[in-house]
């Protein structure tokens, strides 16, 4: 990790890397369904019982067949929380799940903040986040003095934050803790939500053709946090939520793209390649704060560019040809995707794999020639 002009702390490859390589795996410090407080759909099993759909530990489909669920003998009502295996259970009773956190869930539930659903879906899930990041300062309070560190300052972003501290911190103060914690004050509480905001990634539920995927849950993890943006990155994440076992479901696994040359930043997109020049940079602005400057920012901000033709860089002046090569080499070919493509892992003994995969569908595709790779990236 280093120091980069302009970007704060970033992520620098230490030696030089194989496409594909795994350069990081990283396990959440937290995590929390983005659902409102409404209760989650509910799947009956055979007895007829509710639960919830997914599990409330490892975020695994309780549909898929991750296993029978278990619920938690202190929730007040059966669905606030279930578990794929006992395994789960009792790792939850003591990490994510804990008697603090079942009573405060049902508080919220019950409190003015769900009363005739008046409380907007986003303050419910920004409760959800508080409920992770105060049980996470009660069970391990290294952990959340690092995730205090991280980058993300309420004040910056003016009454984005401060509105939903304020409103959230008046929930909290009926709130009892225990001995080890106190609440924190509206600026912290704004502080946390900007630091959450920056520095998470989604758990995705599975593809579809018509719907795309939906977000599952938020999760943060200290490491991944440093890596920057841009916009041509040339590493992405993958999680494998419902097809690993549950103690590396919510892992995090960042695989670089082709081969990075050592002293060079690693860099994730932030957003999905298909978004327009002008969309990036505002959401880039209102979400993270930044002016994106990389090479295809650059290119793209000279085009004179009609509405919906953003990814079709044909027939553009500028150009000088690398952005078509890179978007041909790395951009998912489904049009209702547009993930970013990494190799899978080399093997063992070092041989390259023949396959590409999207980090969005997860669709595996056939990589092309590695000498095509290799002139595009002397241009990139
Ligand atoms: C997830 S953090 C990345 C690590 C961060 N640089 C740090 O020092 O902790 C996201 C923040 O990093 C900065 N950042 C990321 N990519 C950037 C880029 N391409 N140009 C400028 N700043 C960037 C922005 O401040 C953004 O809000």
């Amino acid at each position: 990790m280093v120091e980069i002009e302009g970007k704060g702390r970033g992520l620098v490859a230490s030696q030089p890397l194989k496409g594909g390589q795994i350069v990081m795996q990283d396990t959440p410090i937290y995590a929390y369904f983005v659902s409102p407080l409404k209760l989650r759909q509910p799947i009956e099993d055979t007895n007829g019982s509710c639960y919830t759909r997914c599990c409330a530990h490892c975020f695994r489909s309780l549909e898929a067949g991750a296993g029978a669920a278990l619920t938690c003998p202190s929730c007040s009502h059966p669905k606030d929380a279930a578990f794929c295996s006992s395994k789960c259970q009792s790792l939850a009773f003591s990490s994510s799940h804990t008697p603090w956190v079942c009573r405060t869930l049902s508080y919220l539930r019950n409190c003015s903040l769900h009363v005739n659903h008046q409380t907007p879906e986003d303050r419910q899930i920004e409760a959800r986040c508080l409920v992770a990041v105060f049980n996470l300062a009660m069970v391990s309070p290294y952990a959340f003095q690092t995730f205090l560190s991280l980058d993300g300052c309420g004040a910056r972003d003016g009454q984005r934050y401060i509105d939903s501290a304020i409103f959230l911190h008046s929930i909290f103060t009926s709130i009892s803790f225990d001995d080890r914690f106190s609440l924190p004050s509206v600026e912290t509480i704004a502080d946390i939500l900007a630091k959450n905001w920056r520095n998470s990634f989604c758990l995705m539920d599975p593809f579809s053709e018509d719907k795309g995927r939906s977000v599952r849950a938020h999760a943060v993890y200290l490491n991944a946090s440093f890596f920057n943006h841009s916009c041509l990155p040339n590493a992405c994440h993958f999680h494998y939520l419902d097809t690993t076992p549950h103690n590396g479901s919510t892992d995090l696994i960042i695989r670089v793209m082709h081969d990075i040359p050592q002293g060079e930043e690693i860099c994730i997109s932030y957003l999905r390649v298909n978004i327009s020049y002008p969309e990036r940079q505002r959401i880039l602005m209102n979400d993270y704060t930044f002016a994106c400057s990389c090479k295809r920012c650059q290119i793209e901000a000279n085009w004179s560019r009609e509405e919906g033709n953003e990814i079709d860089h044909n027939g553009c002046d500028d150009d000088p040809g690398f952005l078509p090569a890179y978007l041909k080499r790395f951009m998912c070919k489904r049009e209702s995707c547009r993930g970013f493509l990494a190799p899978l892992p080399p093997s063992d003994d070092g041989n390259p794999s023949k396959f590409m995969e999207c980090n969005f569908c997860r669709e595996l595709t056939k990589r092309p020639k590695a000498l095509y790779e290799a002139s595009l990236l002397t241009k990139v």
